[in-house]
């Protein structure tokens, strides 16, 4: 058992976001969030951490609802990295991933693994040469790498990630998701890159205006139809092993598909 959705809603300004999601992943799975803007992948994901409560269902760790574990509890065992955030501080990278440590840390600011956590987890994110450098002057890439290991310095064993490899080059998009599968805990990636999401997750959930209208593996979900029905985008997609591999189509050669 692990961070579990049962038939959560919620809604905002009228609209109902999130409308009865349930998913309920094997310990240790990458499950990816898939959908067009606006489909509720960052609401889903904010509900699944904790910061804001359903308007009815639940969310559960190991069977227990969140909402009755004191925020300490949650903290110690699932971490959010969310969107880019545009904050300038004059602090330093390592001090921006000593943030993961505060649920472990006592009342006096105590923590006996804290500064082995927190070089793990640059290592892990291969940011322990910027660990010294001073947040102000990192790239867009390398502050979500940051935020990646002030995440994992939490020490997780279930990770939220809002597209964690936006701002991030071909080779960093790869790296880091590599280095996130292979971490052992579960964890729910927002993604809207198709070809990433089924290279690297075991199984994806696709919304569309906060519904669910696919989801399996892979190769069972992410389908020819289905993008073209959730996404409106014509697409080939052809099989490498078990890994499905998609061609969008140019929108004029949607066209011309159309007339023919
Ligand atoms: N606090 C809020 N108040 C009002 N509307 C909200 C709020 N949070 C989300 N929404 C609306 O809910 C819908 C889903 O938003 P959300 O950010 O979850 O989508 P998303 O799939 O993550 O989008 P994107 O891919 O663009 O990041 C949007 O229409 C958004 O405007």
């Amino acid at each position: 058992m692990t961070l579990a959705a049962t038939s959560l809603r919620w809604s905002r300004g009228g609209n109902l976001v999130v409308d009865d999601v349930t998913i309920d992943p094997q310990p240790g799975e990458t499950i990816g969030l898939l959908g067009p803007n606006g489909s509720g992948k960052s609401s889903l994901l904010r509900l699944l951490a904790g910061v804001d409560g359903p308007d009815s269902g639940a969310v559960t760790l190991d069977g227990t609802d969140i909402r009755t574990l004191g925020r300490r509890a949650l903290s110690k065992r699932v971490a959010m990295v969310s969107q880019h955030s545009h904050t300038e501080v004059d602090i330093r990278v390592r001090d921006v991933v000593r943030l993961g440590r505060v649920p472990h840390s006592d009342v006096f600011g105590r923590d006996e693994g804290g500064d082995a956590a927190i070089g793990r987890a640059l290592a892990v994110t291969g940011m322990t040469g910027h660990a010294d450098r001073m947040w102000r002057a990192m790239s867009g890439g390398e502050r979500q790498r940051a935020q990646i290991a002030r995440a994992l310095a939490q020490d997780p064993q279930e990770l939220l990630l809002d597209e964690p490899t936006n701002h991030l080059d071909i080779q960093h998009q790869l790296d880091i998701l590599e280095r996130v599968v292979a971490l052992p805990v579960t964890s729910y990636v927002a993604l809207h890159d198709l070809n990433l999401a089924a290279m690297f997750c075991d199984r994806v959930v696709v919304l569309s205006r906060g519904r669910i209208v696919a989801h399996g593996s892979p190769v069972d979900a992410l389908t020819s139809d289905m993008i073209e029905r959730v996404y409106g985008v014509r697409a080939s997609v052809a099989e490498d092993g078990r890994t499905p591999v998609i061609r969008y189509h140019r929108v004029r050669e949607q066209e011309s598909a159309g007339q023919g």
